[in-house]
């Protein structure tokens, strides 16, 4: 599908976000591993959450959806069934590298694949550290589909895992595995990626602390996982970033998003942007789902400059480089994101992607092995542009559209459905806004 759009200079709005993507694949998770029934209100809308919904169904749990909100009836740590079916996990990575550690945990025979941008991701990152765990996973060349056998004995536990990366989903595999072994769990990260997965442990009464030297340290425990009756999602920083960013793109006009996750694990891009010179505020209002919730506040006008991002600032941003890339081509100096090499097996090579797509609407980008160089202040002009089947250039790229002088094609823009249905007409909407 492509979506067109015209370059504008106003953008303006008061909305919330939709909820967040990954808590809410967590929340589902955590819940259909606890006893009894828990109501999730305000669930990410977008197909990537559909997904984890669908494969645990497929492995024996109750789930009545309604709207944005779901009702599940956990079945406990020992009530998963083996699918009958292989598990379709469609574009979303986080849906199978989690699952991957519930199912190697269960011990449960299955098969867990996905579409043609997911079966190209790294997955030797958790077969690794699951196979040392005790499970039985395998694949043919480290790519999905990945098949477990299934297992009656519980996973030994007692292992430790000093990761090279900081990645929430390798890490979030691991822990998930963990809780289904005999011995304790321990994982390490170089840089402290998203902490949803150790937040909700505790919250649903799992025995979790860190120790002084960064290790996250899980116990087995002979209890259940006890869900909240009820748990509310707070909006995701990651889909409000497009329209805090295209209202700092905007020569006037004002975005105000309210309940929205504010969980310092994922709004580095936020920092980032401020020492931009952009203005952007945080004003906190409370709390959803045991994380801080805030109302972002943008504003267009202001004189950009350049900034360098390095490796440690990553993972607090590493879904919105896109975004920052596309909002550096107009500030002054030369910006340099570097570290971010992890990018390449994305839903797409995101650096490739947005160096291709921001060059042809005109900017001065450069790709590095392991990040972006970005000249600017450059005037954008309209183009025909490629999402290539990944819903954070789709909408980075239309933020940069909206810069550009003329009408901008998007081609794929159908794949901000992964993440933002509703992202387009939503994205016109605020730059028409009187
Ligand atoms: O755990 C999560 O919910 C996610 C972790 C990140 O991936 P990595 O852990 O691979 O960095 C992020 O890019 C993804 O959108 C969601
Ligand atoms: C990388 C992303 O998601 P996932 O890894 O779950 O596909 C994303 O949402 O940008």
């Amino acid at each position: 599908m492509i979506e067109t759009l015209i370059g504008s200079r106003s953008f303006r709005g008061a909305l919330s976000a939709p909820g967040d993507k990954s808590i809410s694949h967590r929340a589902l998770i955590f819940a259909a591993l606890s006893e009894g029934t828990c109501r999730l209100d305000n669930l990410a809308p977008g197909d990537d959450v559909k997904r984890t919904a669908r494969c645990l169904e497929a492995m024996g749990v109750r789930l009545v959806r309604d709207g944005s909100a779901a009702m599940v009836r956990g079945v406990g740590l020992r009530g998963l069934a083996s699918p009958a079916a292989v598990l379709d996990c469609g574009n979303s990575g986080t849906t199978m590298r989690l699952l991957a550690g519930v199912i190697a945990g269960a011990g449960l025979e299955a098969v867990l694949d996905g579409d043609e941008s997911l079966r190209g991701r790294p997955m030797k990152r958790i077969l690794d550290p699951l196979g040392a765990m005790g499970a039985a996973a395998s694949s043919a060349n480290g790519r999905a589909p990945l098949r477990f056998a299934g297992r009656s004995e519980p996973l030994g536990g007692g292992t430790s895992h000093d990761l090279e990366m900081a990645s929430a989903q390798v890490k979030s595999a691991i822990l998930l595995a963990g809780l289904f072994a005999k011995a304790p769990t321990r994982v390490r990260e170089p840089h402290p990626s998203r902490d949803h997965t150790e937040r909700m442990l505790s919250a649903f009464g799992a025995k979790l602390r860190a120790t002084g030297d960064g290790w996250i340290e899980l116990e087995p425990r002979g209890e259940p996982l006890r869900a909240p009756p009820t748990l509310s999602i707070p909006g995701d920083p990651s889909s409000a970033a497009f329209l805090l960013g295209a209202a700092i793109l905007a020569d006037e006009g004002e975005v105000e998003v309210t309940g929205v996750d504010a969980n310092p694990t994922r709004i580095g891009w936020l920092h980032v942007l401020e020492r931009m010179g952009a203005e952007i505020e945080l004003l906190p209002s409370g709390e959803a789902a045991g994380d801080p919730v805030a109302t972002f506040r943008a504003r267009g006008g202001a004189r950009l400059v350049a900034t360098h991002v390095g490796p440690e600032e990553i993972p607090a941003l590493i879904d919105e480089l896109p975004l920052l890339a596309a909002i550096a081509t107009q500030a002054r100096g030369r910006t340099v994101l570097r570290g971010a090499a992890e990018l390449r097996v994305k839903e797409s090579d995101r650096l490739a992607r947005m160096a291709e797509g921001l060059n042809r609407l005109g900017a001065r980008v450069e790709e590095l092995p392991d990040g972006l160089v970005i000249d600017g202040p450059t005037p954008l002009r309209a183009a025909d542009v490629e999402a290539a089947g990944d819903h954070r250039i789709a909408m980075s790229l239309a933020v940069a559209a909206l810069r550009a002088e003329g009408e901008t094609r998007i081609h794929g823009a159908e794949w901000a459905d992964v993440s933002f249905p509703g992202f387009f007409p939503l994205l016109t909407r605020l730059a028409e806004a009187k």
